[in-house]
């Protein structure tokens, strides 16, 4: 198979009456999800900390069969993203997406205690704290929780100690809440991606660490946004009523090849 295929293969209406709350909804991975979900009739309300890119969303939804509201806030604000979650909450939630995060690349060595730090705050601490304020809303609805993590996250990767040492603490936390909130309904999920051609990326990673990402990914090709939205729209849907407490990995078997965990930038 030459030729990019289309990722969309979920039906129209699916999502029909549901609600969603996804940050990082400005721009890249979380702007795709959200359009994703809009089309297929959900609403979403989108959470970052700059309102253009937000208001950049809402106008490529507008016209969908969902809607697409906005907040903004930086996620690492615990009060302040619990008010939002509350609110949010109290109109019905059925799918929560932390996918709100990133880092930057640097040796353990050249990571000093605050970069840790906000590192760990942005790509742990605040997942923690959205996911546990969304529960009783979760709960109400049977809801699920897609958390957006990094391919290779159960092996390393060079450059992202402080990284991946969140998202892996994201997945066990996935796990333990996949174990704890099961009682309530409510399912829990990570996903993976590799290489996703986002501005996030193309603003942090030399042209060159990009280029040597997707070479040294055995399928040979970066993974759209478009195939993370579908994968989310899938996880949140009865299809995958009997997934939880997963990490499902969308990188074309980089995490299984020689890697994109061995590169530096
Ligand atoms: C393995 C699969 C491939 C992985 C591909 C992944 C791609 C992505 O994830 S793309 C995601 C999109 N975007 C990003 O990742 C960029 C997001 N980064 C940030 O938002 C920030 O870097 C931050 C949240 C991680 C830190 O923000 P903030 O707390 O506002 O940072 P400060 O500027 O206040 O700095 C705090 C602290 O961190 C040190 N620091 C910052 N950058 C670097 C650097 N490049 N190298 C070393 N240290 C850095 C900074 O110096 C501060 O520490 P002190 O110097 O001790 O004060
Ligand atoms: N691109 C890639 O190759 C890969 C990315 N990922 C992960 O996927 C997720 C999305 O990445 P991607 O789409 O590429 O990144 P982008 O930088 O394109 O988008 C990140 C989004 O998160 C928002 N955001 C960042 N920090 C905060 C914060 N403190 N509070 C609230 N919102 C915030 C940004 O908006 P604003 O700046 O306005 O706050 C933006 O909307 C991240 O967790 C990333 O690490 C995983 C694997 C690969």
């Amino acid at each position: 198979m030459t030729e990019p295929t289309n990722p969309e293969v979920l039906r129209d209406g699916l999502f029909g009456g549901a609600r969603a709350l996804v940050t990082g909804a400005g721009t890249g991975i979380g702007r795709a999800i959200s359009l994703r979900l809009c089309a297929l009739g959900m609403s979403v309300t989108g959470v970052a900390r700059r309102e253009a890119p937000l208001a950049d969303t809402a106008e490529l939804a507008a016209g969908l069969p969902g809607g697409f509201d906005f907040r903004t806030c930086n996620v690492r604000d615990t009060d302040a993203i619990e008010a939002i979650v509350a609110e949010a909450g109290e109109g019905g939630l059925d799918l929560l997406v932390n996918n709100a995060g990133g880092q930057f690349f640097a040796p353990a060595t050249g990571i000093s205690q605050k970069g840790w730090n906000s590192v760990i705050d942005l790509n742990l601490n605040a997942v923690f704290a959205v996911t546990k304020a969304a529960y009783p809303y979760l709960k109400a609805r049977k809801g699920a929780v897609v958390s957006i993590s990094l391919s290779g996250v159960d092996r390393g990767g060079m450059g992202l100690a402080h990284s991946i040492a969140a998202r892996a603490g994201v997945l066990g936390m996935t796990r333990t809440l996949a174990l704890e909130w099961a009682k309530d309904g409510i399912r829990l999920n990570c996903i993976g991606p590799g290489t996703v051609v986002t501005s996030g990326l193309a603003d942090e990673a030399a042209r060159q660490l990009l280029d040597n990402l997707v070479a040294a990914t055995p399928m040979g090709e970066p993974t759209p946004p478009e195939d993370v939205a579908e994968l989310v729209a899938f996880l949140a849907s009865s299809a995958g009523r009997l997934m939880t407490g997963q990490l499902i990995q969308i990188d074309g078997a980089a995490h299984l090849g020689a890697g994109l965990h061995m590169l530096s930038a």
